[in-house]
């Protein structure tokens, strides 16, 4: 592709050099640098790319796209400043391949909790309709049969926009994407074009990035500005009120769903147990039963807003019905492992304090023994970690009757010491713990001293198959281990 062509559509502070010449890629990241690529320059957390623009010159880089001013070493190289390199990024990522958001039909869903449950339920009513769609979420991006994974949630904007190429590839016109406040912040969904836009809540998370709830609030409260068709709200969450007032004037269409306050698409006659949850689901077109195979109210939330993507896209209430009913379990999100025993496990991807206490109610709704806890807290290596610890351990205290506290991802920090703030806390709420700090001993000893009845709630990891200790990401795939753990557990069976 021509660089001049690669550049349509994008800001520039100064240009110098050749711009008619033919790029053969894109790279940020300099070791991916090869002949005649395009390399952005972008200022990171850990490293600053403009510290490796040379390095891919020497590896064939003919253009630069950048923020500072840098000496360049280097004959016949393009220079383009721009204001922001990651947004530059987005664009030219969009231009390289063909703008193909613009040909996807893209369900954007944003929120603290519930991204991938609802990315799973809104694709499997989709595909009720003889729809092909396409997922990019936490666990990957599906298309077709292929499942890849993703560093992040939200891939960064070269990434996504080549996975939105390939899905176009595979003629398949839908796409349901989990979009993370990182990504908004980052520019990563920069070019890409929304038709449905969900919020689902908010609550105190990634502040080591955001450093506030309103940073917070705004990063998410971007997507909304970016949505065509329309934009989907929960009506019963703090933010999602403040975000309704933000955005009831714009073009895009509203549509509010919830339980308790009134909303568009709403849920009544709640019925819970062990085995899911069934409602009526009441929406401008009628209502409907519905039934979950996933426990908790958080699961009438979840479905309520899948519910509100299919209305906003036509579909059919007994599609939605079946479309829901279809989804049998998602990947860490409240799994219950088969063990054959008379306890229960219980893998989930809780690593809030608000997620915890919303998966510990969850089992108080249906448990006839014991819950016990295993969880840790992960290291986001910044002031709200002690805020953090302490209030998941008052969390733990209230709800479980045993706590045992080990490691989450504990990166660099020393996990003794997020140890002994969770336990601290757990202390002062008078909460009966233990810890140990390899998790695969913690699930161990859960197991060992569960009793008939006993619901075990493994929390923080969910879908994830590595546990990082320092830099190093080990093999974790936790429920093999709980497989493996139970199938030599012989005091029950
Ligand atoms: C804190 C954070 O968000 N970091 C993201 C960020 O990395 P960074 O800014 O730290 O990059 P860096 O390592 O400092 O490097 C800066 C630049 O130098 C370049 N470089 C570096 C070394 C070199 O030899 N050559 C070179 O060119 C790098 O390629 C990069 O372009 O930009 C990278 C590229 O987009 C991301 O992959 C990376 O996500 C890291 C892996 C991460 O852990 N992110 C998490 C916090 C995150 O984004 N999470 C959300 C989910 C949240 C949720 O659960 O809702 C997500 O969407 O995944």
């Amino acid at each position: 592709m021509q660089l001049s062509t690669l550049i349509k559509g994008l800001d520039f502070i100064e240009i110098k050099g050749d711009i008619n010449k033919e790029i053969s890629s894109i790279a940020y990241d300099s070791r991916k640098v090869i002949e005649n690529s395009v390399f952005v320059a972008i200022s990171g957390y850990r490293e600053d790319g403009h510290a490796y623009i040379n390095e891919a010159i020497k590896k064939g880089a003919s253009a630069i796209i950048l923020e500072k001013d840098i000496a360049i070493e280097g004959n016949n190289i393009t220079i383009l400043k721009v204001q922001n390199s990651r947004k530059a990024l987005a664009k030219i990522s969009s231009n390289y391949y063909h703008n193909p958001s613009d040909s996807l039909n893209i369900v954007g869903i944003t929120g603290t909790n519930g991204k991938t449950s609802i990315t799973y339920l809104v694709k499997s009513i989709f595909e009720q309709t003889n729809r092909p769609t396409s997922l990019i979420g936490t666990i990957g991006s599906v298309i077709g049969d292929q499942i890849t994974e993703n560093k992040n949630t939200t891939p960064e904007s070269l990434e996504l926009q080549r996975t939105f190429s390939e899905i176009l590839k595979y003629n398949i016109e839908t796409c349901i994407m989990e979009v993370s406040s990182h990504a908004l912040s980052l520019h990563r969904v920069a070019a890409c074009s929304f038709n449905t836009g969900v919020f689902t809540n908010l609550t105190p998370d990634h502040l080591e990035l955001h450093k506030s709830m309103d940073e917070y609030f705004n990063a998410k409260a971007e997507l909304f500005k970016m949505t065509k068709d329309y934009n989907v709200v929960n009506a019963d969450d703090e933010y999602g009120i403040k975000l309704i007032k933000r955005i009831k004037n714009y073009e895009t269409k509203l549509i509010t769903y919830g339980i308790e306050n009134k909303a568009d698409i709403y849920a009544t006659d709640i019925r819970y147990s062990v085995e899911g949850v069934k409602y009526v689901a009441n929406t401008p077109k009628g209502s409907i039963d519905i039934h979950v195979n996933i426990p908790g109210t958080i699961y009438v939330y979840n479905s309520l807003a899948a519910i509100a993507c299919a209305y906003c896209n036509n579909i059919d209430l007994i599609d939605i019905q079946k479309g829901i009913n279809a989804v049998k379990y998602i990947k860490g999100r409240f799994e219950i492992v088969p063990t054959g025993k008379d306890y229960t496990v219980i893998i989930d991807f809780a690593h809030t304090e608000d997620a915890l206490e919303k998966a510990l109610t969850t089992i108080k709704q249906f448990a006839k023994g014991r819950i016990i806890l295993v969880f840790g807290v992960y290291a986001p290596g910044a002031e709200s970690g002690k805020g953090k610890r302490r209030g998941m351990g008052k969390v733990a205290a209230k709800y479980a009757d045993l706590s045992i506290v080990t490691s989450d991802n504990p990166k660099r920090d020393n996990p003794e010491l997020i140890i002994a703030d969770i336990t601290e806390s757990i202390e002062e709420e008078n909460g009966d713990y233990v810890a140990i700090i390899d998790r695969k001993k913690a699930i161990r000893y859960a197991i060992e001293n569960s009793r008939k009845d006993d619901v075990i709630l493994i929390a923080g990891k969910g879908h994830e198959t590595t546990q990082i200790i320092g830099d190093e990401a080990i093999p974790f795939n936790e429920k093999e281990i709980v497989i493996e753990l139970v199938s030599n557990d012989q005091k029950t069976s």
